[in-house]
């Protein structure tokens, strides 16, 4: 099986694990897969599309730039600039973001401080966090309408091979250095913002009286 065939269902299958989860909500959510290092060439998700669905044109084969280089009538994800980004500055293999209702929510919770930050909890070891005392602290930056300026803004947070950024009101990014990689840190994160907003709760009806 070719290289382009390989990381073609590779990323098939983590579509379809996402899809399980209902990550794609209104055709929301775009992957990436990076082929090879030089040139620098990954699949993308086809824009506009039903991710839930799995189809032969799923993905688009695309170069450093982001720009197709296939002879195809799809689009590139809208959000391609941002996957590039990550390979650019980093050693990163796999790229995923997605929209939920629990990534949006946080974001909007904590944009003041531009960052949420994770304490004492087991899942930041997920970043190779293992300290007692470690903190993972995941940025969230503006949902600039031209997608340009947001991934400028975006590169400013990618760091290492592995990280997640949140983008107010609109949904995440995952990457890591394999697509194994890239689902654990997202997967991570998404448990992580689901406690938090359970624990909000709870505290809310407890301390507002309906539970003490
Ligand atoms: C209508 S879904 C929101 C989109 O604007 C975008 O944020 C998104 O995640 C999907 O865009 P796409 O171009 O299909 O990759
Ligand atoms: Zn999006």
């Amino acid at each position: 099986m070719s290289l382009y065939q390989e990381k073609w269902n590779e990323l098939a299958d983590i579509k379809a694990e996402l899809a399980e989860r209902d990550w794609f909500m209104g055709t929301s959510g775009n992957l990436s897969i990076k082929i090879t290092n030089e040139p620098l060439e990954f699949l993308v998700t086809a824009s506009g599309k039903d991710k839930r669905k799995r189809t032969a044109e799923d993905f688009l084969h695309v170069n450093s730039e982001g720009e197709k280089i296939e002879e195809t009538h799809l689009k590139p994800s809208a959000e391609t600039l941002l996957h590039k980004e990550i390979y650019q500055k980093t050693n990163a293999g796999c790229s995923l973001h997605v929209h939920t209702v629990a990534n949006n929510v946080i974001s909007e919770l904590y944009y003041q401080d531009f960052e949420v930050v994770f304490k004492g909890q087991e899942l930041i070891k997920a970043f190779d966090l293992w300290e007692e005392d470690a903190e993972l602290s995941i940025p969230i930056i503006t949902n600039h309408a031209d997608i340009s300026v947001l991934a400028r803004e975006f590169g400013r947070h990618i760091k290492s091979d592995k990280g997640a950024v949140l983008i107010h009101n609109h949904g995440i990014t995952a990457w890591g250095r394999t697509g194994f990689e890239a689902k654990k840190i997202l997967e991570a994160c998404e448990f992580l913002f689901q406690y938090q907003l359970s624990l909000l709760q709870i505290n809310k009806f407890s301390r507002g009286g309906v539970l003490s």
